[in-house]
């Protein structure tokens, strides 16, 4: 019987998850490999109402399945880590039962796993039914190798059993790489103990997920991560994983920005926008908005339904009527096209990864505003690695920044030439290693011809 490869992808269920991890498969299946996307029904739901007609170009290409959601068996939905658990749970023994499912009533069995490192169960999932894995990490490759060394860490002393560490401790990684702060660590959630609980737990189970897959793989390219990289011979970057058709995303676009966009001067435009999660305090929030006031200049904010803390929201007196002639405000922007537009002249972010590779490769300078988890170390990344961007906060979630020093750093960025210098320096970087014959697009390459190999040898 003829054998073709079939990739299950599988990523955590949330928009920064698994917008990268489909943005791969779909380059994947273009390569000719079968791949079918799981997730929960609510997610394809709400992708698949994003996109408007139903459907966009890739997922003609990729078939769907679901998982359950695992909310239906939470008792308590006030505890965060009894929702963790009981989710990883049941979405765990579903997709054993579709990967069995799948394995019985096809002709060809599952060749791989591709799943997020954040539900490490996928991976143990793949490995008790024999099915070959590959991990994707879906934040910076510096966190990878932290996650690894807790461990070490923990035995050392140096975090304790809640991925605590004190005020002056410095994690050296590699002699290559600035020290990690202990502001900075991967899992911390500044007012938010549980949270970080949580996503101190994912990153734990990183050890294991690292051993028992049979490929890493990672949304950043070579020559970015270069000393990262040789830290983890074994990893493929195959990044930046972009799609300028809004593939994956949870809102509809609102792609009437693009027009306000072409009526504005080249570079004139702060574009404003926070991922999927962060929530601002109603403060905070005016504070931002005179921010961007003061500066004098055109901005483009995204601003969720959900971004305050508050039921609705609610601007500053008189601010819509005043910005109103140069700012434009959207629930959900085609960030990617917009980061692109020859219009924008930085970005304000909360540094999620995929908006840190999306602005890298559209060479746009960064006003760093991170929130919580991996985009503290995002951050220092960005203006101390990279030296793309300038940060805006001082780390800790509840002290709120004014809306002078959003101007005065908005001012700084801005005339700043070495920064801009440095991030269209990186754009050409980018753009070079995902086009033919370049780092990641051969690791994607790489792989694919492995799949296949794999497939042909049967399990
Ligand atoms: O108006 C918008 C705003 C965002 N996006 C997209 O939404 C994604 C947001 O992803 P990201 O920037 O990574 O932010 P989060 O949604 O906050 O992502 C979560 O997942 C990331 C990957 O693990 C982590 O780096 C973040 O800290 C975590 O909050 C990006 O692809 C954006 O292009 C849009 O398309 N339109």
């Amino acid at each position: 019987m003829e054998r073709w490869p079939h990739v299950v992808a599988i990523a955590f269920p949330a928009q920064g998850h698994v917008g990268p991890l489909l943005k791969l498969s779909c380059q994947i299946a273009r390569q000719g490999i079968r791949v079918t996307f799981v997730s929960t029904a609510s997610v394809h739901a709400r992708m698949l109402q994003a996109s408007g007609d139903g459907d966009c170009c890739c997922w003609g290409e990729i078939e769907r399945a679901t998982v359950l959601e695992g909310m239906e068996e939470v008792k308590d939905m006030g505890d965060k880590e009894e929702v963790a658990e009981t989710r990883a749970k049941v979405m765990s023994r579903h997709f054993q039962e579709l990967l069995r499912e799948m394995n019985s009533s096809r002709d060809e069995r599952v060749t791989c796993v591709v799943a997020d490192a954040t539900i490490g169960w996928a991976f143990e999932v793949a490995n008790s039914m024999g099915i070959k894995r590959a991990m994707f990490w879906p934040t910076a490759v510096p966190g990878l190798v932290l996650s690894l060394s807790i461990p070490r860490l923990t035995e050392a002393g140096m975090i304790d059993d809640c991925g605590s560490a004190s005020k002056d401790t410095a994690i050296q990684l590699s002699p290559e790489l600035p020290a990690v702060k202990a502001t900075d660590l991967l899992w911390r959630c500044p007012g938010d103990q549980l949270r970080q609980a949580i996503i101190f737990g994912y990153c734990m189970t990183v050890n294991r997920t690292v051993r028992i897959s049979n490929w890493l793989l990672c949304n950043s390219f070579y020559e970015l991560d270069r000393a990262t990289c040789v830290l983890i011979p074994e990893l493929l970057p195959v990044g930046p994983l972009t799609s300028a058709d809004g593939l994956g995303s949870f809102w509809a676009e609102d792609l009437t920005c693009l027009n306000w966009l072409d009526l504005q001067p080249p570079k004139s435009v702060i574009y404003a926008a926070f991922g999927s999660i962060a929530a601002f305090s109603q403060n905070q929030f005016e504070e931002l908005a005179l921010g961007l006031e003061l500066s004098g200049r055109p901005f483009l904010w995204v601003v969720r339904s959900d971004f305050t803390n508050e039921d609705e929201i609610r601007y500053p007196d008189g601010f819509s009527e005043r910005v109103s002639d140069r700012a434009k405000i959207v629930s959900w922007a085609p960030q990617e096209k917009v980061l692109a537009h020859p219009s924008v002249s930085c970005f304000v972010t909360h540094c999620g990864w995929n908006s840190t590779m999306e602005g890298i490769s559209s060479g746009v300078p960064f006003l760093c505003w991170p929130y919580f988890a991996d985009q503290f170390y995002n951050r220092s990344y960005i203006c101390d690695t990279l030296k793309v961007g300038l940060e805006l906060e001082a780390g800790e979630a509840e002290i709120v920044v004014s809306r002078h020093k959003i101007q005065a750093q908005l001012e700084r960025l801005l005339s700043d030439a070495q920064i801009k210098e440095n991030a269209e320096m990186l754009r050409g970087m980018a753009k070079r290693s995902v086009s033919e014959g370049g780092s990641s697009s051969t690791n994607v390459r790489h792989f694919v011809e492995q799949l296949k190999r794999c497939s042909e040898a049967g399990p």
